[in-house]
């Protein structure tokens, strides 16, 4: 490998460190507040670029005995990632932890970076320490993150980064001269390229986190009824379309069925919108808990509500539907009556509007007949 100016190399990763800082220090401000974390990554680069400041810089500006400062805002920097690991994933960032690893760590590199200067001992502390950060974010990620790229990436820099840290954190315990990192050799080149490289990818690992968060929150608002949290009425139609799409190429049967509440308006009238709109949810509870796993349940209109039951013949819906009207009379405070309409996929040529016609027109003879019961179609 043909080592590099390391002063260049500091300078670049300096650049990219300012530019990632930047880069997540606006994300943090136009992103939604509900993505945490995002203030500790933006100031991750900036602390790598106080670290290249104070690593890069030339004496006198910067002499020689501050080097140990540059120490302590790389490991500033990891930590400050790890925080905002645990953040993001709504943790806490059990500072006491923290601190007590980052204020040791500064003691022991002030004493043998200023006082009783060890190059050694330093390169062995903060990359021991760097080492242990890395090993509390990758076991944090894998026991909380979830399983797509960015966290992927972010696991696969933080796990070579700590190989590359332990085998020079052997090399230093083993050996007497470990060399000095601005030494233009092969060797400590490779060293700073993965301490600038993890940097930034390290950023960009966070930043599409972030992205891949708010991706997420926008697909589940698109999809989803804000006051009940179930599917909305675009969602559960575009789930049946698929069901009757499987249904007429397989053969297989499904039901639906058409809800709506019984007498809200009046519910509303009496006691107000937000008991009503907390009826609502407990209805939503309770229908969630009496349908099936595969079953899919949204909001149709405003009191109006659509269950998907997929390979379910008429006969296995209705016990579900007795379940809901059971479910709805428990004597909790919210309980609420329901009128309900059944309907099963009657062959290749029944179409899915017909369905919800039938499903629609089942709901009022429900309602015709006095309401609280079940009618098919
Ligand atoms: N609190 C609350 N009320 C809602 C919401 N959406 C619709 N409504 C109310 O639901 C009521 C529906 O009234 P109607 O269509 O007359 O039906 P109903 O009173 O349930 O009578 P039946 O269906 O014939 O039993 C209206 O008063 C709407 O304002 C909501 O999100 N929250």
């Amino acid at each position: 490998m043909n080592s590099l100016d390391p002063r260049s190399l500091i300078a670049m990763g300096g650049l990219m460190a300012l530019v990632m800082g930047i880069v997540l220090g606006f994300t943090r401000r136009y992103y939604p507040s509900s993505i945490l974390g995002l203030g500790y990554w933006a100031m991750a680069p900036a602390a790598m670029l106080g670290a290249a400041v104070f690593f890069g810089v030339p004496a006198p500006w910067f002499p020689e005995v501050w080097r140990w400062i540059a120490n302590g805002f790389i490991l500033l920097g990891f930590v400050l990632f790890h925080v905002g690991f645990r953040r993001f994933y709504g943790k806490p960032a059990r500072w006491y932890r923290v601190l007590a690893l980052y204020g040791l760590t500064m003691l022991v590199l002030a004493w043998y970076g200023g006082g009783e200067p060890s190059y050694r001992i330093r390169v062995a502390v903060v990359t021991g320490a760097i080492a242990l950060v890395h090993m509390g974010s990758l076991v944090f990620l894998f026991r909380n993150g979830n399983r797509n790229f960015p966290v992927r990436m972010v696991q696969a820099t933080l796990g070579l980064h700590l190989a590359v840290l332990l085998v020079r954190l052997q090399t230093v315990l083993s050996e007497g001269d470990v060399g000095n990192l601005l030494e233009a050799s092969a060797i400590q080149t490779f060293y700073l390229g993965a301490y600038v490289l993890s940097g930034l990818l390290l950023s960009i690992g966070a930043l599409l986190m972030a992205t891949d968060r708010v991706r997420t929150e926008l697909e589940h608002m698109a999809t989803h009824d804000a006051l009940t949290g179930t599917l909305n009425r675009r969602a559960i139609v575009g789930f049946c379309e698929e069901e009757h799409a499987r249904s007429v190429r397989y053969g297989h049967p499904f039901s639906l069925m058409m809800m709506d509440l019984d007498h809200f308006k009046a519910v509303n009238d009496t006691y107000g919108h937000q008991h009503g709109d907390q009826v609502l949810v407990h209805f939503v509870d309770c229908a969630r808990a009496a349908l099936r796993r595969a079953d899919r349940f949204g909001r149709y209109g405003g009191e109006e509500f659509l269950a998907l039951l997929p390979n379910t013949a008429l006969d296995t819906a209705l016990p579900v539907a007795k379940r809901i009207h059971t479910a709805l009379s428990s004597g909790h405070p919210l309980d609420c009556k329901v009128s309900i309409g059944v309907t099963s996929w009657k062959g290749k040529d029944d179409s899915l509007d017909a369905m919800l016609g039938r499903a629609d027109a089942a709901l009022y003879q429900a309602k015709a007949e006095g309401r609280n019961r079940t009618c098919t179609g």
